[in-house]
């Protein structure tokens, strides 16, 4: 199931920047709130009844997806550690290929340098390869799918969707004085490019929140405040998961 071709499940379009789409403006504001220990949507509640991450499936699969400095990264690592889930970073994977040095990873780098979106092919085999090396039963998925060309090969390359998405909700002005300040010496945390990765998040990432908040599967959280403030509404949705559904018992460590 893992692993089909990718090249022949493509998708025509490529991931590039356009203007939005008559679909993400007539999808844009139908977000799931975060739950505030309220039931969960019926449509979402069957969505934890089925087998991802009970024995011998595969892992319970969250895709968290949010702007450049919306925290994402942030979040993921206060999830692993409370939740117990394996946090797979798709711009880590990215970059590891960077500094392996191949020609592979020069590409890359020209990519993310200026704020664009890496081939398909190269970041689901990425992404599929990490999910299954993993042993663990629940995996988040930080920063990826960038693009619907990203979503429809990786759903049709594993043959499977994500069992949630979180989307972290944050106006440009505070994105870009976070990563002004992350300090991290990346080639793409620079004013030029963040305006570009802006642009691109706008009018390639939405699209991908948009199309699984129509199916019931995205809740946007707030991501203004300090982390310990948006991991409170991350928190709360986390255990109303494990609270209500059979399969994400979770062990804290
Ligand atoms: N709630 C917050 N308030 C202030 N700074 C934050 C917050 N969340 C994250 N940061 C900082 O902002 C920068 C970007 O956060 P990060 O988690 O890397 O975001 P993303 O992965 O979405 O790009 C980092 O330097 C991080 O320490
Ligand atoms: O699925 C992905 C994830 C990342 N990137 C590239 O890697 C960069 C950094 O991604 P990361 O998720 O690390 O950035 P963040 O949003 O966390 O700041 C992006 O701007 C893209 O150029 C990509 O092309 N596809
Ligand atoms: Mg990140």
């Amino acid at each position: 199931m893992w692993r089909r071709r990718l090249s022949a499940l493509l998708p025509r379009s490529p991931c590039s920047s356009s203007a939005p789409s008559s679909y993400q403006q007539q999808h844009r504001h139908i977000l799931l709130p975060t739950p505030n220990e309220k039931p969960l949507a019926p449509s979402l509640l069957r969505l934890f009844t089925s087998q991802a991450g009970s024995d011998g499936g595969r892992p319970f699969i969250a895709f968290i997806l949010g702007g450049p400095g919306s925290g994402k990264g942030t979040q993921c690592t206060r999830i692993a550690s409370d939740f117990g889930f394996a946090h797979v970073s798709a711009g880590d994977l990215l970059r590891n290929e960077i500094s392996s040095g191949t020609d592979q990873g020069e590409l890359i780098l020209e990519i993310i340098r200026e704020g664009r979106i890496v081939p398909s092919e190269i970041t689901v085999e990425l992404v599929r390869k990490a999910i299954e090396s993993t042993t663990a039963k629940r995996v988040l998925i930080d920063g990826f799918p960038r693009c619907e060309e990203n979503r429809i090969a990786f759903e049709k390359l594993t043959g499977t969707e994500p069992d949630l998405v979180v989307f972290f909700d944050c106006p440009e002005d505070l994105m870009v004085k976070r990563l002004l300040g992350r300090n991290q010496g990346r080639v793409d945390d620079n004013i030029e490019t963040i305006k570009k990765r802006l642009k691109v998040f706008e009018s390639l990432n939405m699209p991908v929140v948009n199309y699984y908040s129509s199916k019931g599967k995205a809740h946007k959280i707030n991501a203004t405040g300090t982390a310990d403030e948006i991991f409170e509404s991350v928190r709360k949705l986390f255990s109303s998961l494990s609270m209500q559904c059979p399969h994400f018992k979770y062990n804290r460590q």
